[in-house]
């Protein structure tokens, strides 16, 4: 068998001490695949002593983890500390700058210097690889640059952050409060060190631009992506929603057409017959729609040591058998640079819940103001008063033009007859 892949690891966390338990555990069904053995040489993290029930005595201990970038025994860096700057960039420059292949899960950084990264690494003739940044162990990435790369794809979407879904499905499976399962998930491993990346829509929107330029060929923009997250999602609006026939998830889109690249992550009512609204717990989906393979659908587990370990070790073994070409679908100097799509000019069907006083007119000037702006209602429901004496109104729209609901929202914003901000989502057509 050949010389063995050396590997230095900085962070030793959910995925760092996840990746040296996988490579103890499959170690020789990995060395026969790879055609040669994967080894750790060195590691790196905050704290030498915490016990992260993996034995790190037999590697090199660094201190400061841009140093591994220089440790002669590595051939392969993995950066698993994560944020988009600090030490995890100095690192992957300092490691691409040396020659050595750079393996990341670490979604923010690449969204924010994917590029850049790229560039260097294309310079340096080595590998970058990012699997575990984009829906954790589903191997989208490599579905999508390899699998579905003979495709034209004209839309990508899907269900791209572990903690929300796990918040939401646990909010209508078990009526549970928003703040409890953040803390389930946060002890399950799932959140990000600062939780609202996952809950503000941020961390799906990392992901979501990674998928767009890997799908489109266009320069990764993460700054053009419309991000929301689950924040004002209440399970008043999960119960409606299944009255409704549909389950709330938060849904990353992307499309490329003439009018340009859209980008939006937002919670969206799913119909049940679609099978992302089948998609629970941290079980991550993409959907990805290419002209000749038609739709695939991709589903597995978004976050957690095992799944996110998997997709880092098989960066790791691609780049151990030699396997690896551009770390998007194309080229650097192939990916284009594509204008903002309007997104007002999309058509769709909205849920809006609206809370308002409980008094003569107040429906009237909800008519009012959606009739002004060109919205059409499909159906109204009025709900019994809360404490503070207020009705809530759920309104499901007849398709029209996005911007229009935008526009009778914001007639309405600053009324003395809400009582609440407005929340809306977008419906998910087929
Ligand atoms: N946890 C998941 O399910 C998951 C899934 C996919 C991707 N990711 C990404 O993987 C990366 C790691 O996530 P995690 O959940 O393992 O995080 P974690 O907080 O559990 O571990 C981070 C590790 O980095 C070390 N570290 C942090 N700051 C450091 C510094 N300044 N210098 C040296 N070491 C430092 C910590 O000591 C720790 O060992 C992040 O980029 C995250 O977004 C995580
Ligand atoms: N915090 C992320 C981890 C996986 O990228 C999530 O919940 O999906
Ligand atoms: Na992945």
């Amino acid at each position: 068998m050949s010389e063995p892949l050396r590997v230095a690891i900085a962070g030793l966390g959910t995925v760092g001490a996840g990746v040296i338990r996988l490579l103890d555990a499959n170690g020789e069904l990995i060395a026969r695949r790879a055609g040669r053995p994967i080894e750790v040489v060195a590691v790196s993290a905050r704290d030498r002593s915490k016990d992260r029930g993996v034995d790190i005595d037999r590697f090199d201990w660094v201190d400061d983890p841009t140093a591994l970038a220089r440790h002669p025994g590595a051939d392969v860096v993995v950066e698993l500390v994560g944020g988009a700057d600090g030490p995890a960039l100095a690192l992957a420059r300092a490691a691409l700058d040396a020659g050595k292949s750079f393996v990341t899960a670490n979604k923010a950084m690449i969204a924010h210097h994917g590029f850049s990264l790229a560039e260097a690494a294309e310079k340096a003739d080595v590998a970058l690889k990012f699997e575990a940044a984009v829906a954790g162990g589903i191997p989208v990435i490599k579905g999508l640059r390899e699998g579905a790369a003979a495709n034209a794809i004209t839309r990508v979407y899907g269900i791209l952050n572990g903690t929300c879904n796990y918040i939401l499905s646990k909010m209508e499976s078990d009526g549970s409060d928003f703040d409890a399962v953040l803390s389930e998930a946060q002890a399950l491993g799932y959140a990000e060190a600062d939780p609202s990346f996952d809950i503000d829509g941020v961390d799906a929107a990392h992901k979501l631009s990674i998928l767009a330029s890997l799908s489109f060929g266009t320069r990764p923009a993460f700054d053009d992506v419309a991000t929301g997250g689950v924040r004002h999602v209440v399970a008043a609006d999960i119960a409606e929603a299944a009255a409704l026939g549909y389950r709330v998830r938060l849904v990353g889109m992307a499309e490329a057409d003439a009018g340009g690249l859209f980008q939006r992550v937002h919670p969206y009512l799913v119909p049940l017959r679609h099978p992302l609204a089948h998609v629970s717990d941290s079980i991550n989906a993409v959907v990805a729609e290419g002209n000749y393979v038609g739709r695939l659908f991709f589903q597995g587990a978004g976050a957690g040591d095992g799944p996110t370990a998997s997709a880092v070790v098989a960066d790791l073994i691609d780049i151990a058998r030699g396997e690896f070409g551009p770390a998007y679908a194309m080229p650097v100097e192939s990916l284009t640079a594509q204008p903002v799509a309007d997104s007002g000019e999309r058509r769709g069907r909205a849920y809006v819940r609206l809370m308002v006083q409980d008094r003569v007119g107040v429906l009237a000037e909800i008519a009012a103001a959606m009739r002004d702006a060109g919205v059409s209602i499909e159906s109204l429901i009025q709900r019994g008063a809360a404490a503070d004496g207020s009705v809530m109104v759920v309104i499901v729209t007849h398709e029209g033009p996005e911007r229009c609901v935008a526009q009778a929202l914001e007639k309405l914003s600053g009324s003395p007859s809400l009582t609440g901000a407005p929340m809306w989502m977008y419906i998910l057509g087929e």
